[in-house]
Order: C-alpha cells, then structure tokens, then sequence
C-alpha cells in the first residue's frame, strides 16, 4: 500500500527522527535524494532554482551543491535574501552557484519556494516565477510538493506551480496523490512523485490517505481462499443481485452485468423490464432472471423511474448493497445494512446540494463528508477516484487512464464492485479494489490507447487472476 501523511504527523515524525541524528542530517539526505533525482541533467546545462525561505530552499541549495559537483550551472532566484536558508546559500555560492535577479532562459527549473510549511496560493514575486514558468516552459521539478497547493486538503489555489515531476522525502503527501492538486505535482510517467527515502518511516503514524499497488494481491486472499475452497459451491461463493438498466437505456445493465461476471461472485440474478431481463439473459445465459435470495445488490445503473422503488426493496433484503446513478437520489437518511455509493461528481453535488465545480474543487472534503452524513462508504469516481468510509483511512485509486472516461465504464465498476461485495468483502475494500481492478484493466485492454467498457470487462477475469498471483507487472506500477 502506498501512503500519504498529514503535514502535522510529518512534522512530528521528522522531529523524532531528527532527534537521533547529527544536526542538518535529515537536510542532507533530503538534498543528496533530490540531487539524484536530476541526475538527467546534463552537464553544462543551467538549472534555475526558486528558492523560498524555509527548509525547503534549503533542500534546493544542498542538492546544488551536488550538481554544480557533476558540472551542471546553478542559477538561483531568492524569494527573499534575508530570509533564505543562510548555512544552505553559503554553500551553494561556495561550490560556484550565482544568484540572479530574476529568471531568464533556464530550460530547467527547481521549485523550492515552499514545501510543507506553506499556506495554499502564491503572491508577489513567488506567483510572478509561476508566470515565468507558464510563460517559458521550462522542464520544472518540485522539491517536496509543488508550492502553493494545500497540502492537506489537496485543493488547487489560482496561483500555483505546475511541475513536470516532483521528489518528494519521507513519505507522500495528500496533495502529491489526491486531486485536483496531484495534477500539479507531475505528468505521464512522472504523475507519482519519486519519494527518497530519509528513514521516516519508523516514527510514521497511520497514514491520512492511502492506496493500493500492483504489489498488493494479498487483499484478495482471504477471498480466493473463500472462493476456491473445495466445497465452495455458487451459493456459498456469493449470489449478487442486479437492478439496473431500462429499455431505454439496456446498455447499462448488460455492462453492470458484465462487470459482475469478471468479479467473483458465484451467480448474478436480473431483476428488471421483462423484455430487458430476456435480453441480459440472451447475452449473458449464466445470468437468473427474477428475484431470489442474494448476498448483496447492485441498483441503479442505467436505471429507470422505479430506481426509488427498487432501491427500497433492496435495502428492505438486509443485505450489502451498492448504490449507483439513478438511484443515489434516493437514498435514505441513513442505512441499516452495509452500503457502497458510487457518485461521479455531478451526482455527489446534488446529493449534497452544493454545485458539480465545488465537488471537482475539493473531492476530497466532500466525499469525507458524504462518508459521514450518511455513515457508509462513498466511492467519488474522477481521474483519482476517492473511496471514502467513517472509521478507515480514505484510499485513493492509482490505476486507469484518461480513456477509462468513456460511457458503460461506471456500470462495470458497480456491477465488480457488487461482486466483491457478494464475495465477503467490505464496501472500503469492495470498492476500492474494484477502482483498482478496473483502471488496471483497463490498460491491459489497450494500453496507451482508447478502451471501451466492454473491452475493460473483458480485461477484468485476467487482471483479477494476475493481481491475487503478483504478476501485475504489466500494468503500470504508478511509482515506477
Ligand atoms: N523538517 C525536517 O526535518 C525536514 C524538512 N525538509 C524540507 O523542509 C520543508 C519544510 O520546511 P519549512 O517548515 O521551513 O517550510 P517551507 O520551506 O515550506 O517554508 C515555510 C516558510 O514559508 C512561509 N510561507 C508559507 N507559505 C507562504 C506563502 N503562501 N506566502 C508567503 N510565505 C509563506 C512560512 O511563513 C514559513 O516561514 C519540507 O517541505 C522539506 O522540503 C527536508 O529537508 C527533510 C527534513
């Protein structure tokens, strides 16, 4: 699992660490790790720093005197001269760095104004250097994060830096993984931040957010264990019952269906329109049409005008229940049994009465707090989907790709999920190994290329049997 940890633990973590070693040692294996990091810097290139005035310039001015070492130029901007890490600048002037006025034609760039220790948003000379950067495009690396986004609460200030890439130390921050602030921290390749090791790890408490990586195959174990042992039969493997689509919009009920069948459960049952039930039926021959007894449900998806009704009756079945689409308009004030929702932005808006942009602006804030107003899990589905429940450290999804965002794709994720469900798990590991399980996939599908629904389901069985074996290396591990 990969984990991120809130500023205040960081802090004291990093005082515990510091506690036991010379002074200025942690600096130095911050530096020493971020000078590696650039070490695709050629020689002779110019490497403008913008340093700020805390310990994070201070990272940026030891790492320069490593690189001035392999023959690259250091060119340095000063946030201000009489607050600047002094011990840090003595240094680098030493080892042969020049402090300029203002930035130039430097074709790389590192961006050490704040770290941690920042208030969200720039000004001044700081947010004149984000022009700069804009403006120019030079290939730019944040140290630590991308200065002046909010660390914690990840949301996006007007005025930040965008990095191509950036090293991060310790541990990951909220705003290196979870939108919309991870966007500024790195592109393509380098959209996970490198992380240098400088022996935190130890004095880390439990992380404020985590995820899951291709490595983590184990939290399928206990069910395929459950799923393949010899007297396990298709009741005991788990019944998942599905009440979605409408003629109108059968597509969605044929993908809910198929998300299902890739997942684990023993058998789907239909329940909706007949002529749709015969339709899901034809294509689908393993799949019961009509009521029966299940493990868990799946409503919503593609959902007609009896998505209320139908929701009622699934809740009134005392079993797991994943609520998609239509009908997360009608969920109760609270729930009796476990629950998984499943709102894309639009839908958790109106769920909370508040506006699409200020869900998109903040997914974090408000997926916590639909996770405690209704007191279950609320998955929020977006290019870093948010799987949040009371009690369990949220996790953000890591896999998938832009082309995931294409229509059918929500109505695999519910019908996987529900089959997760079905299995034993719980609606956090339902849901988030769902997210998981379904943007891996969805690069096995087609990587690097565009993905239909369709296709993302038919990935899932293998992606499924590779991520339980730990022969997940064909998909991208997002660190690497
Ligand atoms: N604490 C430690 O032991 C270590 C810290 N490290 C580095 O130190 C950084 C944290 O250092 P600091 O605590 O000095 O924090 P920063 O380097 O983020 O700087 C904080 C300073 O900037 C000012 N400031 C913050 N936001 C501002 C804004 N928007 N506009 C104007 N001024 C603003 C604050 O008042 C404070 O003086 C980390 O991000 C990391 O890069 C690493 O060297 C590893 C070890």
């Amino acid at each position: 699992m990969l984990t991120a940890h809130a500023v205040d633990d960081i802090r004291t973590a990093e005082q515990a660490l510091a506690a036991g070693l010379p002074d200025g040692e942690l600096m130095r294996r911050a530096a020493r790790g971020l000078a590696d990091a650039l070490d695709d810097i050629p020689a002779g290139e110019v490497l403008l720093a913008l340093i700020g005035p805390g310990n994070n310039g201070g990272d940026a001015l030891y790492a320069a005197v490593h690189l001035l070492d392999r023959g690259v130029r250091v060119d340095l901007c000063l946030l201000d001269p009489s607050t600047v890490h002094a011990d840090g600048l003595a240094a680098a002037l030493a080892a042969g760095a020049q402090v300029v006025e203002r930035p130039g034609q430097q074709r790389h760039c590192l961006d050490a104004v704040f770290g941690i220790g920042a208030r969200p948003g720039l000004t001044g000379r700081a947010a004149e250097w984000v022009e700069w950067i804009a403006a120019t495009g030079p290939r730019t690396v944040a140290v630590d994060v991308p200065s002046g986004v909010d660390v914690d609460g990840a949301t996006l200030p007007s005025t930040h830096v965008t990095a191509d890439a950036t090293v991060t130390f310790g541990t990951y921050k909220t705003a290196l993984l979870v939108g919309p602030a991870a966007g500024a921290a790195g592109r393509g390749a380098a959209a996970i931040p490198d992380l240098v090791d400088i022996g935190l790890a130890p004095h880390l408490p439990a992380p404020h957010i985590e995820a899951i990586e291709a490595s983590d195959g184990h939290l399928l174990a206990e069910i395929f264990d459950w799923l393949r042992a010899p007297t396990s039969h298709k009741y005991s493997r788990g019944v998942l019952g599905i009440a979605a689509g409408s003629t109108q919009y059968a597509g969605a009920a044929h993908l809910c269906v198929a998300g299902a069948q890739a997942g684990m459960a023993g058998m789907v049952r239909f329940v909706g329109e007949a002529e749709l039930a015969r339709r899901v039926v034809d294509r689908a021959p393993e799949v019961v049409a009509g009521r029966g007894r299940v493990q868990a449900w799946v409503v919503g998806p593609g959902g007609g005008d009896d998505a209320a009704a139908q929701l009622a009756a699934a809740l009134d079945d005392g079993v797991p229940v994943v609520v998609d689409a239509s009908a997360l308009q009608h969920v109760p004030d609270s729930f009796d049994v476990p629950a998984l929702l499943t709102p894309h932005a639009g839908e958790l808006a109106q769920m909370l009465g508040v506006q699409r942009e200020t869900v998109e602006a903040d997914p974090l804030g408000h997926v916590t707090e639909a996770a405690r107003r209704w007191g279950v899990t609320v998955l929020l589905k977006g290019a870093r989907t948010l799987i949040a429940t009371p009690g369990r450290v949220t996790r953000v999804n890591l896999t998938g790709s832009p082309w995931l965002g294409t229509a059918g794709s929500g109505d695999v994720l519910a019908g996987l999920a529900g089959s997760l469900l079905a299995s034993g798990a719980d609606p956090h590991d339902a849901g988030s190994l769902a997210a998981f399980l379904h943007g891996a996939a969805s690069i096995r599908a087609n990587r690097g290329g565009p993905v239909t629904a369709s296709a993302v389901a038919a990935a899932l069985p293998g992606t499924v049997a590779a991520f339980h074996d730990g022969h997940l290396d064909d998909v991208r591990d997002w660190r690497s």
